[in-house]
Formats: structure tokens, C-alpha cells, sequence
């Protein structure tokens, strides 16, 4: 079997990351992969917390949020039993549902990137994704399925904020892009044909190792 990879799925909220990423992992499965499919904020402590926080219930400074998902990644990374190194190490492929991009994009909006890419660096040290992954929608787009399918509407998850999110992520990119492997698929598809994307572009990455 070829060496397992670690993948992050970026995209605006709406952006149909989580269905592309149980897809995925479903197709691998059924090619004989072992698959471990995980999101952040994680549902671990601090995961928790942001939760608290992004649904409205409890205020922090921007600052203070980008910290917390610092935080919380590293747990995401370094926890002894479910974290991603360990599910690496027992052969697991590992997507991942957002990860470092989603902090340089979402915490860029509000304060300088570059701030937010250097505190979580030690991230990036440890660990990079083999491939990311960005399901590039129009905001409208998302925001139309925002309101149609949820019940409860995040504090990120407004059409302004949704546009200034997705600029911050093509600056991202292009910062980044001689360290980083990313690609690109177009979200506005529909999800069958941003699953043959997506799964087409894998296809390549996996057989490249
Ligand atoms: N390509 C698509 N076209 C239309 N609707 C979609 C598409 N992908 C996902 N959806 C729907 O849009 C909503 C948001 O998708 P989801 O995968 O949860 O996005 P995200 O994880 O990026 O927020 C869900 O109700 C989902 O069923
Ligand atoms: C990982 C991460 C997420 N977020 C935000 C993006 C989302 O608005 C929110 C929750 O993520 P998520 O549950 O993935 O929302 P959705 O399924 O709607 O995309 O957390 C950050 O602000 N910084 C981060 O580092």
C-alpha cells in the first residue's frame, strides 16, 4: 500500500466541504483505505469551547479566538489516542474537514494574516497537510445554502464576512503556495460533479507516493 496521506478540506461555510469530505472518505473505504475522518474546531476541550463562542453564547476578542483555535489544533494534532499523528501512525488516512488555511482566511478578515500564520506555526512545523484541498464557491452561492438547510447561523456566517473570508483565502494561497500543495475545485457544481473533481485530483496525489 502506498504511504497514507493527510488531507485538508478547505472552503467558505456552505461551501459543501463536510459532504465532499464524508464522500471522500466513503470512496476511499471502499477502496480498501483505512479512513479517518476528522473536523475542527474539534469536539475535544477547547473545540468545545469555540463552539460556545462562534454560536453566539459567550464573547471573545478575535484575538483571543485565533489563539483558541491555535490551541486547539495542536490538541487535533498531538492528542495521545485520537490525535491525527497518532491516526497517521497506525496507517490511517486522515482528511481532515478545515485546518491551518481555515485560521490564516477566517482570523485574516480581522487581524494581519501574517500574525495568524506565525502563531500557528508550530503546526505547520509538525505537520502539513500532503495535500489541501479548496472547494472555491461564490459566496452568494453559500449563503443561499446557509439559509435553506441550517436552523442555527453562526457569527461567521454573513454574506460580508463569507466574501472577506474567501479574498483572505486566495491571498492565503498565493502566499503560500511555493510551501504548500493546493488545489482547487469549483463548488458551485453540483455536489456529484465536486465529488468527480475532487476525486480525480486524489486519485493523482495518491498515486504519486
Ligand atoms: N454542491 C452542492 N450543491 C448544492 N448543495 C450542496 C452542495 N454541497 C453541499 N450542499 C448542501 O449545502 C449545505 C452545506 O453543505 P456542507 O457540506 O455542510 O458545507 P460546509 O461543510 O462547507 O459548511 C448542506 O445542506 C448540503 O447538503
Ligand atoms: C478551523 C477554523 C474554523 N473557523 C470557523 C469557520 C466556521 O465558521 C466555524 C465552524 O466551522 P465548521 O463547523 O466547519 O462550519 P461549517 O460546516 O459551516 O463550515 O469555525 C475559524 O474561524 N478558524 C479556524 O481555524
Amino acid at each position: 500500500m502506498k504511504k497514507n496521506k493527510f488531507i485538508a478540506i478547505e472552503g467558505i461555510d456552505g461551501s459543501g466541504k463536510s459532504t465532499q469530505a464524508k464522500n471522500i472518505a466513503k470512496r476511499l473505504e471502499a477502496e480498501g483505505h483505512k479512513v479517518y475522518l476528522t473536523f475542527e474546531p474539534t469536539d475535544m476541550r477547547i473545540g468545545k469551547m469555540i463552539r460556545t463562542i462562534l454560536g453566539g453564547k459567550e464573547k471573545a476578542d478575535e484575538k483571543v479566538i485565533a489563539a483558541l483555535f491555535v490551541a486547539d489544533r495542536l490538541d487535533h494534532i498531538l492528542h495521545e489516542t485520537n490525535g491525527i499523528l497518532k491516526k497517521l501512525a497506525d496507517g490511517f488516512t486522515v482528511i481532515t474537514d478545515r485546518y491551518y488555511f481555515s485560521s490564516y482566511a477566517y482570523h485574516g478578515a480581522h487581524m494581519d494574516m501574517d500574525w495568524v500564520i506565525q502563531s500557528n506555526k508550530m503546526a505547520a512545523d509538525i505537520l502539513k497537510p500532503d495535500i489541501n484541498i479548496f472547494v472555491d464557491v461564490s459566496p452568494e452561492v453559500a449563503m443561499k445554502r446557509i439559509n435553506a438547510n441550517r436552523e442555527t447561523i453562526e457569527i461567521y456566517e454573513t454574506l460580508d464576512n463569507l466574501k472577506a473570508v474567501q479574498a483572505q483565502y486566495v491571498l492565503a494561497f498565493e502566499k503560500l503556495k511555493e510551501s504548500e500543495h493546493i488545489v482547487a475545485v469549483n463548488g458551485d457544481e453540483t455536489p456529484e460533479k465536486v465529488s468527480e473533481a475532487l476525486w480525480e485530483i486524489l486519485q493523482k496525489e495518491i498515486q504519486n507516493n
